[in-house]
């Protein structure tokens, strides 16, 4: 990028939690941005070797990073550190998020609570609660109400190499989804608002099922129209399990949504893609998951919507195949022949969308 970057007017001091692929990139492109920049590790190893060499030993390793950034850890970040921040930010699997939450939570000063980001993309094993639950539950409706959701197409190795990348920032609390943008906005990083939290966490979340039933199709040999095929009808299970929830329908078709969806089921670079690549090449699961080196938060949310899709009767062929795969030892190819065996159904039959037609049939007389 030729553009330079834009100094905030009042540079801010985050402590980011996780110091993995997207905690240390993020943590890059906040101290790039004249932020001051504390990154919380569990390993001692990582800590000592990021102070010394400004570089991460076991995540996108062959980058530089700004010598302002500074490694703390293995313990837990004390109060004393908590409260002289302005932002805390959490790049950590959704399976940590609530172990985390109650560590911090005694930390934080209730009166001058800083501005809390999250940008993992799960839903919790065993409760389906999404990170907006995990927060309540953990510190309460004070800090849900004002808590940051970050999410949208961005590899971390991309962002490192500033490419130009745009993300969707959500809030209840549309000042403090500003707030959170003014943070990360950057000429080659661009950040837009939204006021539903639930369906840009939702969209993050069930892309990577759906990147994992992309790479399955790939691996098994199928080509551009099959992956076409299963974003599109992806996106229309997304969109009817959002709807669920409450989400607005058109929070599917921001960056979280379908921007996110396009990118991961379309790389190699996507972790999920690549777990559901190699199942279609007929690799085990645990072999996978075991040499991946990195997170696949599809793996799990998958366990969670199948139980989520099952208790709201919502129709969602696609994440249900996944799970079976993933979990029924069902064979790949078989279980995809199945899905294209579907009897015929309507494209489209989103709540919303049913309600205003159902007004316009019953003027026309077509139904009651
Ligand atoms: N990598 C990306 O490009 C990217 C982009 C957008 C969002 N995300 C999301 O960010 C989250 C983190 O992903 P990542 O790519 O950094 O994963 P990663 O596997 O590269 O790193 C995860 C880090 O979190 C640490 N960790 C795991 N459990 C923890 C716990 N209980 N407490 C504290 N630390 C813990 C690990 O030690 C590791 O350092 C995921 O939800 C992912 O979906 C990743
Ligand atoms: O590597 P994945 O599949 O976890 O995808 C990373 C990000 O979510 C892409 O936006």
């Amino acid at each position: 990028m030729t553009e330079a970057r834009k100094s905030p007017e009042h540079p801010a001091k985050v402590l980011v939690f996780g110091a993995g692929n997207f905690g240390s990139c993020l943590a890059d492109h906040l101290g790039d941005s004249a932020h001051d920049v504390f990154m919380w590790s569990r390993s001692a190893r990582l800590v000592e070797h990021f102070n010394t060499h400004h570089r991460n030993p076991d995540f996108l390793k062959d980058h530089e990073f700004p010598a302002c950034i500074k490694a703390v850890g293995p313990e837990f970040p004390s109060a004393e550190l908590v409260r002289t921040m302005d932002v805390l930010l959490f790049a950590i699997p959704t399976q940590g998020v609530r172990e985390t939450l109650t560590a911090l939570k005694p930390t934080l000063d209730m009166d001058n609570l800083p501005l809390l980001i999250f940008v993992n993309k799960g839903i919790e094993i065993g409760t389906h609660a999404l990170t907006l639950d995990i927060i309540l539950d953990t510190c309460g409706p004070e800090v849900a109400k004002v808590a940051t959701f970050l999410s949208g197409p961005s590899f971390a190795k991309e962002i490192v190499r500033r490419q130009p990348t745009s993300v969707s920032i959500a809030s209840l609390s549309p000042e403090h989804a500003e707030r959170a943008s003014d943070v990360f906005h950057q000429p080659w990083f661009r950040c837009y608002t939204l006021d539903d939290p639930i369906g840009v966490e939702l969209a993050g979340a069930l892309k990577n099922v759906y990147a994992i039933a992309s790479g399955i199709a790939d691996g098994l040999g199928f080509e551009n129209n099959t992956r076409a095929m299963l974003i599109t009808r992806g996106l229309a299970e997304m969109t009817r399990i959002g709807t669920t929830y409450g989400a607005n329908p058109l929070t599917f078709l921001s960056l979280a949504g379908v921007g996110d969806l396009f990118l991961t089921c379309s790389s190699s670079t996507s972790r999920n893609y690549t777990v559901g690549h190699r199942l279609g090449k007929g690799e085990q699961l645990q072999d996978i998951i075991d040499t991946l080196g990195s997170v696949a938060e599809g793996v799990s949310t998958a366990k969670g919507l199948k139980e989520v899709i099952d208790e709201l009767g919502v129709s969602a062929p696609i994440a249900a195949a996944v799970y079976e795969v993933l979990y029924e030892g069902k064979v790949v190819a078989e279980r995809a022949k199945e899905l294209m065996s579907l009897p015929p159904m309507q494209e489209l039959e989103l709540p919303c969308a049913g309600k205003k037609a159902k007004i316009l049939m019953r003027k026309l007389g077509i139904a009651e």
